[in-house]
């Protein structure tokens, strides 16, 4: 995936510009910065769900209006439909997409996703009775379903509980080295970034530039007691220097 020279505009306010990323094949990584820097816009437009205002954004060799189907989302809020069991929502998400297959074969596959979530058991539960961090586990199952290179996330866990969060966390990671697939996660939590990235590309504040391209070369999910971990974060925080916008990235959630 390559972003080349992206400009992004609302008004007279440029959101972002100049901006060049390059991701390869099986990286998870983190895009990390500051409430308003562009992260969940710089996502969105990979993810063709908003436009840009100059540049090129391509997936391998295609623009992303043409590459849709190698893309799924997930974002902060789950977004199921309530009154459809978790096995109707995922296989929704399928047909929405236009897979191919009766609605047995389709029910048959978002069952596997489901169970690559280790929530195959509440397949026939009403999405408005499961937990915050089920309804999320269905919102990845509902992204996997549909077999996609690359995961886009948007501060998926940042609306549950702790626990709920760590424990999803360790989950992506164990599903992204099983799987290899692509994975671009926005946080804004710089523990939460070297706990699940190999790679952390950080966001200035507006106006935004990218600060810093950091390769997470830890075993994950990372242990934040090591001294390599502590080493990177204060890698990370020394590049934003005295900018008040540290203390955002910064505030704990390891709970
Ligand atoms: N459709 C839009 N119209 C006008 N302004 C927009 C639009 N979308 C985003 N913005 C502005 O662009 C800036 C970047 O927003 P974005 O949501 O990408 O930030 P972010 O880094 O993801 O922040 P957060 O972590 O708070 O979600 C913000 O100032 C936002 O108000």
């Amino acid at each position: 995936m390559k972003i080349e020279d992206l400009k992004v505009q609302y008004g007279t306010e440029v959101v972002l510009n100049h901006m060049n990323l390059t991701i390869e094949q099986g990286q998870f990584v983190c895009l990390l910065g500051p409430s308003g820097c562009g992260k969940s816009t710089m996502l969105r437009i990979i993810g063709e769900l908003t436009s840009h205002h100059g540049g090129e954004v391509r997936v391998g060799e295609r623009p992303t209006w043409e590459a849709w189907d190698r893309l799924a989302y997930v974002f902060q809020a789950p977004r199921l439909v309530p009154w459809r069991n978790a096995l109707d929502n995922v296989v929704l998400g399928m047909q929405l997409r236009g897979m191919p297959g009766s609605k047995d074969e389709l029910r048959q596959q978002a069952r596997e996703a489901l169970a690559t979530v280790d929530i195959e058991h509440l397949a026939k539960r009403p999405a408005h009775v499961l937990s915050g961090g089920e309804q999320q586990r269905v919102a990845i199952a509902r992204g996997l379903a549909v077999k996609p290179e690359i995961l886009l996330m948007d501060e998926p866990f940042s609306a549950l509980d702790v626990q709920t969060r760590h424990q999803l966390r360790d989950e992506i990671v164990r599903l992204w080295e099983r799987t290899g697939l692509t994975i671009i996660f926005v946080t804004h939590d710089v523990d939460e970034a070297i706990i699940v990235g190999n790679r952390i590309v950080v966001f200035s504040p507006k106006p935004t530039t990218m600060l810093a391209d950091i390769p997470v070369d830890l075993s994950h999910p990372a242990n934040p007691l090591s001294p390599q971990f502590q080493l990177i974060r204060k890698q990370i925080v020394a590049k934003f220097g005295d900018d008040p916008a540290v203390e955002e990235l910064t505030e704990s959630n390891l709970g």
